[in-house]
């Protein structure tokens, strides 16, 4: 089912407003992700603005509408960093008989504000403009996993509220952490297939790391996630009670690093991007994937709520992985990097 047909009806994921970062919603936001793996959150102390948000989009804009030139000198790397050009990406290969209708530019951490990459000139001239975003995704993402570890009533003496936190620390070490602009650009129908899926916009997948931040634009949809009836629901863009907002909730996905490391508790959800029916513009969004840093192992949370819903233990058969080589392995798999020929069993 994960290339079926959409369903009409918008994905009811719940709104949290992060201004009272206290228990109650800790623990409605552990509800949310563990029931949809997505939820959208929102708050004023979160230091967006609309202005940051038009700029960032404007930047991604100005760098996609670039000479190809320009963008194959910063071509993606194995580590993960650089740009993607139009289909050189497939996220669902078994059913994609051509790659995502996408690019993409990755950008790795920032370290004293600076790039570690070689940007193109459109980017490298605002590069302090995306280090500040970069770092305002991240405190975000801080200030989420604080949350999660107080949901999951993680044990004080192990950690507590930092449990997470402390192990995404950017002071501490470098981590796979990237921030990704993607262009969509809209396609004529009859240049795409959707009905036999023969095109897609970005194939089903989960994401790899601990969390997802994504910034969407108001008249620019096409994301889908997959429930657990196996439906494929549209994911609203302004949920219901936010349509006055300066501007939309940020959606917030678990990733799979996540999912493995609270033993599914806290759940990766597969989605989607499609081509709207009917007219359509080009698509933007952002993403910000945050990561534990390269050198966590990723051991059993100690968490009361965790051990309470009594699931087996997946690192119990003997899984001992460190973030790093958890995300080399999914980017092997995606990009057929470094794959070794094991790699599709295990
Ligand atoms: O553009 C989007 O809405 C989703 C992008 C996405 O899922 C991804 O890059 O992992
Ligand atoms: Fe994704």
């Amino acid at each position: 089912m994960e290339y079926g047909p959409s369903n009409s009806t918008t994905a009811q994921i719940p709104v949290i407003d992060l201004s009272e970062a206290d228990a109650q919603t800790a623990d409605q936001l552990v509800k949310a992700v563990a029931e949809y793996g997505f939820v959208f959150v929102k708050g004023e102390e979160m230091d967006f603005t609309a202005q940051i948000l038009n700029d960032t989009f404007a930047l991604s804009k100005a760098f996609f509408a670039s000479p190809v030139e320009e963008k194959e000198k910063g071509g993606i790397q194995a580590n993960n960093i650089g740009w993607s050009s139009m289909h050189a990406e497939t996220l669902d290969p078994k059913n994609q008989k051509r790659g995502d209708f996408k690019e993409a530019i990755n950008i790795g951490e920032f370290v004293n504000g600076k790039a570690q990459q070689t940007l193109a000139p459109t980017l490298a001239l605002y590069e302090d403009n995306l280090g500040h975003f970069s770092v305002l995704c991240h405190r975000l993402c801080m200030k989420l996993l604080r949350l999660f570890a107080l949901g999951l009533q993680i044990d004080p003496s192990k950690g507590g509220e930092e449990y997470f936190s402390s192990r995404h620390d950017p002071n501490k070490g470098p981590s796979g952490s990237i921030l990704r602009f993607l262009h969509y650009p809209a396609v004529e129908k009859d240049k795409c297939s959707m009905d036999n899926v023969v095109d897609i916009r970005a194939g089903a997948h989960s994401d790899y790391g601990s969390l997802t931040l994504l910034f969407q634009r108001a008249s620019q949809p096409g994301l889908e996630i997959l429930t657990p009836s196996s439906i494929w629901s549209p994911v609203p863009i302004c949920p219901p009670g936010t349509e006055a907002d300066a501007f939309p909730p940020i959606l917030v996905n678990i990733g799979d690093l996540m999912h493995f490391w609270t033993n599914g508790l806290l759940k990766s959800t597969v989605h989607r991007v499609v081509f709207p029916e009917g007219e359509s513009e080009d698509r933007y969004s952002i993403a910000y994937f945050c990561h534990p840093l390269d050198k966590v192992e990723i051991e059993a949370v100690p968490s009361k709520k965790i051990k309470e819903r009594g699931k087996q233990d997946e690192r119990q058969n003997g899984i001992t992985i460190t973030a790093e080589g958890y995300l080399k392995k999914r980017l092997a798999e995606t990009y057929g990097w470094g794959r070794r020929q094991d790699a599709a069993q295990d």
